[in-house]
């Protein structure tokens, strides 16, 4: 068969699809219309019609049943309904491109040959016998992904399938006409992807299921690792291969598991928004999304604020010559290490025996329950119980001296006063409350009377005293209402003095290692303690005791847990510390979790090696319940910039560049001084912007070297510039200034690095932060100074760069 034949054959398959697609859509365009009419003239029916009537038992009944049962008809014609809509979404979905894949296998055994078109879901003919399409989340399309041709197999819920790849093509399709097909012979044909990665970047996150590439098919299919640690380089595809995996798991269990049962944690909230068009796309629901400092927030309530991550990160990088900063670097390292977590379980158990303290129950300027009081009452609990218990025994006495003392309180002075200001909504709820405890009175009257037969029962009036009952209705009403706080506060755990048992860590060092059971003391420990409680008595905490404050606020309280999510997936993983994901492992008990990182990128303090044979995520489940997948082959950057940077990493050698070319990264000296390097960013962008570059981004270390850029860019007449701050929550193209800790995680076309001396970026721990900063950029990457070159720019070898002195 001639090449023409089968160009000729594509089309004319390609136009019996659509033209299936078509008629399908014709089908059910009347029906969804229909059914969506049905359901919201019977919701209608249904609130209008259906009162419930209490005025007997049966009549209750009879309600009851008839709620019940139209709520059933409801809720089964909304489930078709929703079928119904998924599948003309999907439809919809399918007609501009049907698929994207073809591969003909023959199973073993069988003496045929099938072609299955694989496309973002599937679709079968009028009978429903034939896949016209399969979903990309099939078993048998994971042989797209995984085969070139020749022998392949796949494996299914029966057990694995063996056979044969005869052919394997990519589509080319827009707007439903076939632009081009490449036949592969090994991997996804680089033609395809060569097509995806030399577009522009977005302002938002596009899905790549029609490239996906074998390695990352490993991750998203993985449905077996309690644990999956994926560490890859910059623009590996890591944050893609995450959302394909939640639509894939989406898929494949869609009967056990819903969106909102899956959370994903990201750097910060402008990246959420930048990847959540993706799941969308892919026809799934958006699962929920976080940042772990939302959570911090969540949990630790008003009374004490933690600092922002962001904030912490920009004191760390601009603050080193504060006389302060080398005791605060260590104690972010330390909080955030294992040793400081065994130090704080000893700490639990000092907490138990001796070192708790309580905070009193204050009520109108008189102590109701002393400190000491209760600290008398928890000693008489055994010590052999978990503290948590104790404290819940705490608890319950608690509430019970408040329901004493509440019946106390109703003869108090100041009720009598409150008495006289009620209005008169409250006198006629009294007065509705109290006719009905006059019927149940009657009754009561009437059946004594019927035991007493023969006996005639006193029914007048005078034996149910209105005002009297009134009165003490009123009185216990409002005791309660004043009560209420106070035991919202007891069920809240409020009466413990958490902050004051996270305080007594940071005395001095001898009281530190009497309380944790002789932990080592680290250096600067007595400044580490003066900054500590200076922001305990502020009602703040560093951003490093947040977690830790937490911890041991549940090792009194007892640990908080979330059965209902079933994966977490934790982005931009590096950043986070040993301690925080053992808090997630708590918090999550019945989850798997995913987690994407680089080492590479880790630009925090409490950085964690993911990939490490002694990395804390590895032992958090244990080896064998934990899978680690390395991904090298770097796809968002040009060959020259991939090589340009990787070389700047120690260990980068092992990055894998993607075959696409362009020009060199730039190095541009303007020695004239920084007023002129401005001009010449000035002169660069609109160059740029000539070229057809739509998403430029001028890096910076700092939030505040931002703010002083976009100053003097704006100064020298960049037109259309925006400045990108922690609280920007949109991610739009343009123009932008941004710090590189916001950067994170997303992409540019083109990348101008503000200012690359070795004034910014002259220490070891910058090398992390300039190879991210140059790893954001897609197609160009220029770096300014006017001053000496960054070391880590120094030792690059010369023929990775152009260089332009001006
Ligand atoms: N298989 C693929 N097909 C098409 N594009 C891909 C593929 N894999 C990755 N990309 C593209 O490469 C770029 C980088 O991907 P992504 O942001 O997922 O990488 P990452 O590993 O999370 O990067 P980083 O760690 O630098 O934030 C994106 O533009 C993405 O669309």
């Amino acid at each position: 068969m001639t090449e023409t034949n089968e160009w000729q054959l594509e089309k004319e398959r390609l136009a019996y699809v659509r033209n299936e697609l078509q008629a399908r859509l014709a089908e059910l365009e009347p029906q969804v219309e229909g059914l969506a009419d049905q359901a919201t003239e019977i919701r209608k029916r249904f609130w209008e019609e259906v009162t419930i009537n209490t005025g007997s038992y049966t009549d209750f009944e009879e309600a009851f049943y008839t709620i019940n049962q139209q709520a059933r008809v409801l809720a089964e014609r909304e489930r078709g309904h929703k079928l119904l809509v998924q599948q003309w979404k999907n439809v919809n979905r399918l007609l501009p491109l049907p698929y994207f894949g073809r591969i003909d296998f023959k199973e073993k055994g069988l003496g045929f040959t099938e072609p299955i078109y694989i496309g973002v879901s599937s679709f079968t003919d009028k009978e429903g016998l034939n896949f016209l399409i399969y979903d990309w989340r099939t078993p048998i399309a994971s042989l797209y992904y995984d085969y070139g041709s020749g022998t392949a197999d796949y494996e299914t819920p029966m057990g694995k399938i063996e056979g044969t790849v005869e052919l394997k093509r990519q589509f080319q399709i827009q707007d439903g006409q076939l632009l081009g097909m490449f036949d592969a012979s090994e991997t996804i044909g680089d033609a395809m992807l060569q097509e995806v990665l030399s577009k522009g970047a977005n302002s938002q996150m596009r899905s790549i299921v029609a490239t996906i590439q074998k390695e990352q098919n490993a991750i998203i299919r993985d449905d077996r690792s309690r644990m999956l640690i994926v560490q890859g380089a910059a623009g590996s595809g890591k944050t893609s291969a995450a959302l394909q995996r939640v639509a894939y798991l989406l898929y494949k269990h869609r009967q056990t598991i819903k969106a909102d049962q899956m959370v994903l944690f990201s750097p910060n909230p402008m990246f959420a928004s930048y990847i959540s068009t993706v799941l969308p796309e892919l026809g799934e629901e958006n699962i929920q999304q976080t940042t772990f400092q939302e959570y911090l927030n969540y949990w630790l309530g008003s009374s004490l604020s933690p600092e922002d991550p962001l904030d912490q990160i920009e004191y760390v990088l601009t603050a080193g010559a504060e006389p302060d900063y080398t005791a605060r670097m260590e104690g972010i390292r330390y909080k955030a290490s294992a040793e400081f977590m065994k130090a704080l379980k000893n700490y639990g158990e000092w907490l138990g025996h001796e070192g708790l303290n309580f905070i009193g129950i204050r009520f109108r300027e008189r102590e109701f329950i002393t400190s000491a009081q209760m600290k008398a009452q928890f000693s008489t609990y055994d010590v052999h119980l978990p503290l948590p218990s104790r404290i819940l025994l705490l608890q319950e006495w608690l509430l019970k001296q408040l329901s004493v003392l509440e019946q106390q309180e109703r003869q108090a002075d100041w009720v009598e006063e409150e008495l006289n200001y009620l209005d008169t909504d409250d006198y006629a709820d009294a007065y509705g409350k109290l006719h009905k405890e006059k019927a149940v009175f009657e009754v009561a009257e009437q059946y004594a009377a019927r035991e007493n037969a023969g006996k005639h029962p006193d029914l007048d009036e005078g034996s149910f005293d209105f005002l009297e009952r009134e009165e003490e209705l009123l009185r216990r009403k409002i005791v309660k209402q004043t009560f209420k706080p106070l035991r919202q506060r007891v069920r809240k755990f409020k009466f413990v003095n958490v902050q004051s048992a996270y305080e007594q860590l940071f005395v001095d060092s001898a009281a530190y290692q009497e309380r944790t059971n002789g932990a080592t003391v680290p250096p600067h420990w007595d400044e580490i303690c003066t900054q500590t409680k200076d922001m305990l008595r502020q009602n703040k905490l560093f951003h490093e005791d947040a977690t830790p404050y937490l911890y041991v606020k549940e090792i009194i309280e007892g640990v908080r847990i979330n059965t209902d999510i079933r994966h977490v997936f934790v982005d931009e993983g590096q950043d986070y510390s040993a301690f925080q994901y053992e808090y997630l492992k708590k918090l999550f008990p019945r989850a798997r979790m995913t987690v994407l990182g680089d080492f590479g990128q880790a630009i925090y303090m409490q950085a964690t090696e993911l990939a490490a044979t002694d990395s804390p995520i590895i032992s958090l489940y244990g080896d064998k319940e934990t899978t680690l997948i390395r991904l090298v082959q770097s796809y968002r950057s040009t060959r020259e910039i991939v090589e340009f940077t990787k070389a700047m990493l120690p260990g980068g050698d092992e990055i894998v560049a993607f075959d696409r070319r362009d020009q060199k990264p730039a190095l541009i000296r303007v020695e004239a001084g920084e007023n002129e390097r401005d001009e010449f960013i000035r002169s660069d962008v609109e160059a740029l912007q000539k070229e057809g570059f739509r998403s430029i981004a001028i890096i910076t270390k700092t939030a505040a070297e931002s703010h002083l850029a976009y100053e003097c860019l704006r100064e020298v007449g960049v037109e259309g510039l925006r400045l990108i701050t922690k609280d920007t929550e949109q991610f739009e193209k343009g123009v932008m200034v941004i710090p590189v800790y916001l950067a994170k995680g997303v992409e540019f076309d083109a990348v101008l690095v503000y200012d690359a001396s070795t004034v910014r970026y002259g220490e070891e721990y910058d090398r992390k932060l300039l190879y991210t900063v140059c790893t954001r950029a897609m197609h160009r990457l220029n770096l300014y100074t006017s001053k000496d070159w960054s070391p880590f720019l120094q030792a690059l070898p010369e023929n990775l760069y152009d260089v332009k002195n001006v």
